[in-house]
């Protein structure tokens, strides 16, 4: 029987749909749950009735852990390129969604975790000091690519990006908002309405001048990856397979367990 990574509620009264990720313990992106979601991103772009996304966990105190890293350790190349596709699937149907997408980050979300939430047209993130949000790829020793990095960019600016990346920050609730990282804040168990009164106030606009103004901005980048993504698969598989990088991936994933212990 095929797990399920999401769920999805419609609501067809709004027009909009909760995607909440639902993958313990921590909401890793492995291979299953990016196609499954691109997936489900594909039906509600196709669905005319839904006008709007709010993308949440149900996992307590985890939006996201990112990429699933045992998905890039030791695996095949051919693995590690079927598993890149799978991450540029989901960031070109979320980045490129013509619906108004809202992130609720109800937890830490970091390096995949992050991409998902600035991916988003608007964030709204639980204020809680322990949680934190970032692109920490650095910190794995591995190097976010160019998609990520121009991401990040049109949210923040390229001076905030470039400290950021280079140092793999990972900010708590007030940090993010500081920097815009996230747009607002919130205590938890108003994080859901207050998304949905956002998600009103956008739902007003009409989705052609939304729409198009929204593409105007995310198209050069979109592009860029899809004059390229062969070679961006073929750059993350040289990368990642590299005895050092391996070697990075193991030991990161040891200090995790350790952390634990
Ligand atoms: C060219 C290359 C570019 C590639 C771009 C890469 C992007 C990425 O997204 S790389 C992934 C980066 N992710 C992280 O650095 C997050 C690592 N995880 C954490 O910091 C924490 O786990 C946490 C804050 C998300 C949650 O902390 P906590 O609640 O204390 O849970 P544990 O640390 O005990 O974790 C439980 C369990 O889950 C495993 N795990 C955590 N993160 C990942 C992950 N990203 N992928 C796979 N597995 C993960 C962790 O090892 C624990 O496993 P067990 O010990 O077997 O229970």
């Amino acid at each position: 029987q095929r797990r399920m990574f999401t769920n999805v509620e419609m609501d067809n009264s709004t027009g909009v749909a909760v995607i909440k990720m639902n993958s313990p313990p921590v909401n890793s992106l492995s291979l299953e749950f990016l196609t499954e979601f691109a997936i489900n991103m594909e039906k509600l772009e196709m669905d005319r009735g839904c006008r709007g996304v709010i993308l949440t966990s149900s996992v307590p105190r985890i939006f996201s852990a990112g990429l699933d890293i045992t998905e890039m350790y030791g695996k095949t190349p051919e693995h590690c390129g079927a598993f890149w596709r799978a991450v540029q699937e989901m960031w070109l149907k979320l980045y490129g969604s013509s619906m108004i997408t809202i992130a609720a980050i109800n937890g830490s979300s970091p390096a995949g975790g992050c991409l998902m939430a600035i991916s988003c047209d608007y964030r709204i993130m639980t204020d809680y000091p322990k949680y934190s949000i970032g692109l920490n790829e650095t910190k794995l020793g591995i190097v976010a690519p160019f998609w990520f990095k121009d991401t990040m960019i049109n949210c923040i600016g390229n001076r905030a990006t470039e400290h950021s990346l280079q140092l793999g920050l990972q900010y708590n609730p007030p940090e993010a908002l500081k920097v815009g990282l996230v747009d607002q804040l919130e205590t938890e168990d108003k994080l859901m309405t207050t998304a949905s009164s956002v998600m009103s106030q956008w739902l007003a606009i009409p989705d052609h001048a939304r729409q198009i103004t929204k593409s105007m901005m995310r198209k050069p980048i979109i592009d860029q990856l899809l004059r390229q993504r062969e070679a961006d698969v073929q750059n993350f598989v040289k990368f990642i397979t590299k005895d050092s990088i391996q070697k990075s991936l193991q030991m990161y994933m040891e200090m995790l367990k350790q952390k634990k212990g």
